[in-house]
């Protein structure tokens, strides 16, 4: 610079630019301090973040190790599960293999159990069996020793109620009073003895049993049953008959009070039910108790009728039936129908059926006098013992003895000695097996009134002629069997011969006396009491 310039200028200047260099400087020092700042508040926010993400790194740290804590007792836990679960695989398979032969093993037990079970039910029937031979044997022997003491026939009387109808003519004033007709004249005693007592008799008549007039129908089986079950049980025939005047009580005795034609069978016993419905009821208890199916019962329905035998199940009961006397003397109806039943009411409703067709016609008497005697036969159907399959073919044809038993049977010794088979029906089913018939006949006889009482004529004369001589046939027969006479007269008449093998030989017969009180049937009272005083 030129000496004498004014250097002030210059430096003015430059201390303005130096100024301005400051300003900017201080501008720029200002500017980087703030930037300064800016970075040091950053720098402590990442110091803090540092930090913060140390503090985080330092938890996840823990917390993996927390992790790596679970997950090795985790491991070690499934490692024992798969242990246990190998065990238990091991068990399980030893199970499955133990399982498969529970079945086996099962089956092999039940066998065992089954084959004990049947020995012991074998011996129990074989026990059971032989407790029931014995039982038939004691029956047997109880009822040979009851035979020997009484006989095989017995007699029952039983004196009804005086009935309405035994007043006759008579005024109501008098009915039953001393000396009128309708006065009772027969008195029950006691249990055994009965009395006829007027001005001109005095007389006393004795039977196994007497009921008074107020015997029930239940009362009077009481004494029936015991007769009736022993004997069936052990295959003796039976016939239980009523026997008396008409109008004397007999078809109430064996059915129950009704006209006959009005006979309703029900399902239900009924107090006023005869002998009929209860020795059939009686029956079939006695067959139930028997190995089922063994017992079969067939009934069948006849009347003797003029001395014919009409079939009363029969679509024409006008047919006349001839009777057939078997090698054994065993007595049949070949041509007559026996249906198989099963209960009291099939009974029951046969015997309805027969006594719709059965014969009745009034008398002077008795409205319902039946003119026919009725005869119901239920047979017993039942395996034959052993002694007779062994020793008796089927239809073995061997002649009878004299008793009717088989000689083959009785020569043989295996029979028991007084054995009760040999009068009985021994034939094969149709399974070809030997099987034994057991008959029990229930009959209700027609009315045995003298033919001048009951003023019949014509054809009802003859009919009291037939049923009288019948019955007189009966009286001869019984009086025969009862004074062991060699010849019993048992073809004199259709009635005797059909019951020949119920009421002869071994044959357990009963008859039940029926009498009417009133002094108007005297002479038939006494007429019926003698018959079977005899
Ligand atoms: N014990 C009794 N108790 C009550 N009533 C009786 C008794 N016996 C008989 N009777 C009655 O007497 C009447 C005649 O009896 P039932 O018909 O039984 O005589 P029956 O002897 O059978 O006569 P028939 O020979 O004419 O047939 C009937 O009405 C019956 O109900």
């Amino acid at each position: 610079m030129p000496l004498g310039i004014d250097r002030s200028h210059f430096y003015e200047e430059k201390v303005k630019h130096i100024e301005k260099s400051n300003r900017v400087k201080d501008e720029r020092i200002g500017s980087l301090e703030t930037e300064n700042a800016m970075l040091y508040l950053k720098l402590a926010q990442l110091r803090g973040a540092l930090q913060h993400t140390r503090q985080e790194s330092i938890e996840i740290h823990e917390q993996f190790e927390d992790e790596s804590r679970f997950r090795k007792s985790v491991a070690e836990s499934a490692c024992k599960f798969k242990q246990e679960l190998d065990n238990i695989k091991k068990d399980m398979q030893s199970v499955q293999s133990a399982a498969k032969e529970i079945p086996k093993q099962f089956n092999e037990q039940v066998q065992h159990a089954n084959s004990v079970v049947q020995r012991h039910k074998m011996a129990f029937q074989s026990q059971s069996s032989s407790l029931s031979e014995l039982q038939e044997r004691l029956a047997h022997m109880e009822l040979t020793l009851h035979d020997e003491l009484r006989g095989n026939i017995r007699v029952h009387c039983r004196v009804r109620p005086l009935m309405d109808f035994d007043r006759g003519q008579e005024d109501m004033s008098s009915f039953g009073r001393q000396g009128a007709k309708s006065e009772v004249v027969v008195h029950f005693v006691d249990d055994e003895n009965v009395c006829v007592r007027t001005t001109k008799h005095n007389k006393v008549f004795e039977y196994e049993r007497v009921y008074d007039m107020t015997e029930t129908q239940n009362g009077l089986f009481d004494e029936v049953q015991p007769m009736l079950t022993s004997p069936i049980i052990i295959g003796y025939n039976i016939c239980i008959m009523a026997y008396g005047q008409t109008g004397s009580g007999k078809t109430h005795t064996m059915l129950g009070s009704h006209k006959n034609e009005d006979y309703n069978p029900t399902r239900e016993t009924h107090p006023d039910e005869g002998v009929i419905p209860r020795a059939a009821r009686e029956l079939f208890r006695l067959t139930s108790e028997k190995q089922k199916g063994t017992h079969t019962v067939e009934v069948s329905v006849v009347e003797i009728y003029n001395n014919d035998i009409r079939d009363l199940l029969s679509h024409d009961p006008n047919i006349k039936h001839d009777i057939n006397t078997g090698q054994d003397n065993s007595i049949s109806l070949p041509t007559i129908i026996s249906k198989q039943v099963d209960t009291v009411y099939d009974v029951m409703c046969l015997v309805q059926h027969g006594l719709h067709t059965r014969r009745e016609s009034a008398t002077m008497v008795h409205e319902h006098s039946s003119r026919s005697h009725l005869v119901v036969t239920l047979t017993v159907v039942s395996p034959a013992p052993s002694f007779f399959s062994k020793n008796s073919a089927p239809g073995d044809t061997t002649p009878r003895d004299s008793k009717g038993r088989s000689s083959s049977l009785s020569s043989s010794g295996s029979m028991p000695s007084g054995s009760m088979w040999q009068s009985n029906d021994i034939s094969t089913n149709s399974a070809g097996q030997a099987v034994i018939k057991t008959k029990l006949q229930l009959v209700d006889l027609a009315g045995s009134e003298c033919v001048g009482m009951s003023g019949v004529k014509g054809q009802a004369l003859r009919e009291t002629a037939n049923i009288n001589k019948s019955l007189s046939a009966l009286a001869d027969v019984l009086g025969a069997l009862a004074e062991h006479r060699a010849h019993v007269p048992y073809r004199n008449t259709r009635l005797t011969h059909l019951l020949q093998d119920s009421i002869g030989g071994d044959a357990k017969l009963l008859i039940l006396l029926c009498v009417a009180p009133a002094q108007r049937y005297i002479t038939e009272s006494l007429q019926s009491l003698g018959f079977g005083a005899r």
